[in-house]
């Protein structure tokens, strides 16, 4: 597990992480996004000891990246895949790490192998493209076979093919328990890959909550219904408006689309009235359209107050506290 509390991080002027508080868990996986600059860089090399927090603290497994004698064993991270030296091998460059971490030559071979670099792993990592440097930088991740991963940006420069794999790698390394916490700025690849999701902006928590509780809560879902009873339509509506917080519209007649309520609430109340249903139907928003609805808003408010002044913000704020007591 990864631990922030308070995690708050100023260069001057600019306060680049803000008040983070959050356990990222093992056993999923976490995305991490934020529009350019919302500080997702910064955490991530504050939880990796790469820079020291202004206030507060970011603990994995419970303690500080400082104080591990052989860290690369307790959490594996691509950052920047580029930040090797261009004329070393890339065996030789995870054999030096290796080395420096007690870590037996064999295990070099068997992440190349993972990574699909074994044929080229004694070629001078200069002459790499972006994606076989993606990939180097995930075996030197999982070379201390680490129970927490960190990767900003892993798919950044692959081909559909590796996007895939690293989709797959990630869900499996998950599926072992570990904790898996990544940055991405492809919203339809973070949809088929995170579990949960962890959204800042301006360096400040907007949302922490799984993936399918922020399509399903989103003002931007809603329940498509179809009845041939038209007359029966006006005391449905009814019912479905009774408890509040809800928004009808009826655009054709027999018609609904209702945003606030689950198909099962929706089910449930016409069967209550005995109101024959011809469809019934979730439309999800996509993480795209949430994001860009939550993180506008931010951006249009401020941080603090946005997620609680908006249309999204009642089910993001709702969703945070499940979240927190999950
Ligand atoms: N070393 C630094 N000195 C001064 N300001 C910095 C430094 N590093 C980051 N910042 C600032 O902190 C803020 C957060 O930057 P950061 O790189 O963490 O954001 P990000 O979410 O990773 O952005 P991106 O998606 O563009 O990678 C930005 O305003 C950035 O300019």
């Amino acid at each position: 597990m990864i631990t922030l509390r308070e995690l708050t991080k100023r260069y001057g002027e600019t306060v680049a992480v803000d008040g983070l508080t959050l356990d990222i868990k093992g056993g999923r996986v976490t995305g991490f996004l934020g529009p350019n600059g919302a500080g997702k860089s910064t955490t991530m090399r504050m939880i990796l000891g790469l820079d020291h927090p202004s206030e507060g603290e970011a603990l994995i497994s419970g303690r500080p990246y400082s104080s591990m004698r052989h860290p690369i064993r307790e959490v594996g991270a691509l950052l920047d895949a580029k930040a090797l030296h261009p004329a070393r091998s890339a065996r030789g460059h995870l054999v030096a790490q290796a080395r420096s971490n007690g870590i037996a030559p064999s295990r070099v071979d068997e992440v190349l192998e993972m990574v699909g670099l074994a044929k080229v792993a004694r070629r001078a990592a200069g002459a790499f493209s972006l994606g076989m440097y993606q990939r180097l930088g995930v075996a030197g991740a999982l070379l201390g076979d680490p129970q927490v991963l960190i990767f900003d940006e892993p798919v950044n420069g692959l081909d559909p093919d590796g996007v895939r794999w690293v989709r797959e790698l990630v869900r499996s390394l998950a599926a072992e328990g570990r904790t898996v916490f990544l940055s991405s700025h492809l919203m339809s690849e973070m949809q088929l890959t995170a579990d949960q999701l962890v959204i800042i902006g301006r360096g400040k928590l907007l949302a922490d909550l799984p993936m399918a509780d922020l399509l399903a809560n989103s003002s931007l879902s809603s329940v498509r219904v179809r009845t041939p009873d038209v007359a029966d339509l006006p005391t449905l509506i009814g019912r479905l408006r009774r408890d509040g917080d809800v928004n009808v519209e009826s655009p054709a007649a027999g018609e609904l689309i209702v945003k606030g309520r689950t198909v099962e609430q929706v089910g449930d109340a016409a069967h209550r009235l005995g109101v024959r249903l011809h469809e019934l139907r979730a439309v999800s928003a996509s993480l795209e359209q949430v994001y860009m609805e939550l993180t506008a808003q931010s951006v249009e408010y401020g941080t603090g107050e946005a997620v609680s002044g908006g249309r999204v913000s009642g089910g993001i704020d709702n969703q945070r506290t499940q979240g927190a007591e999950a």
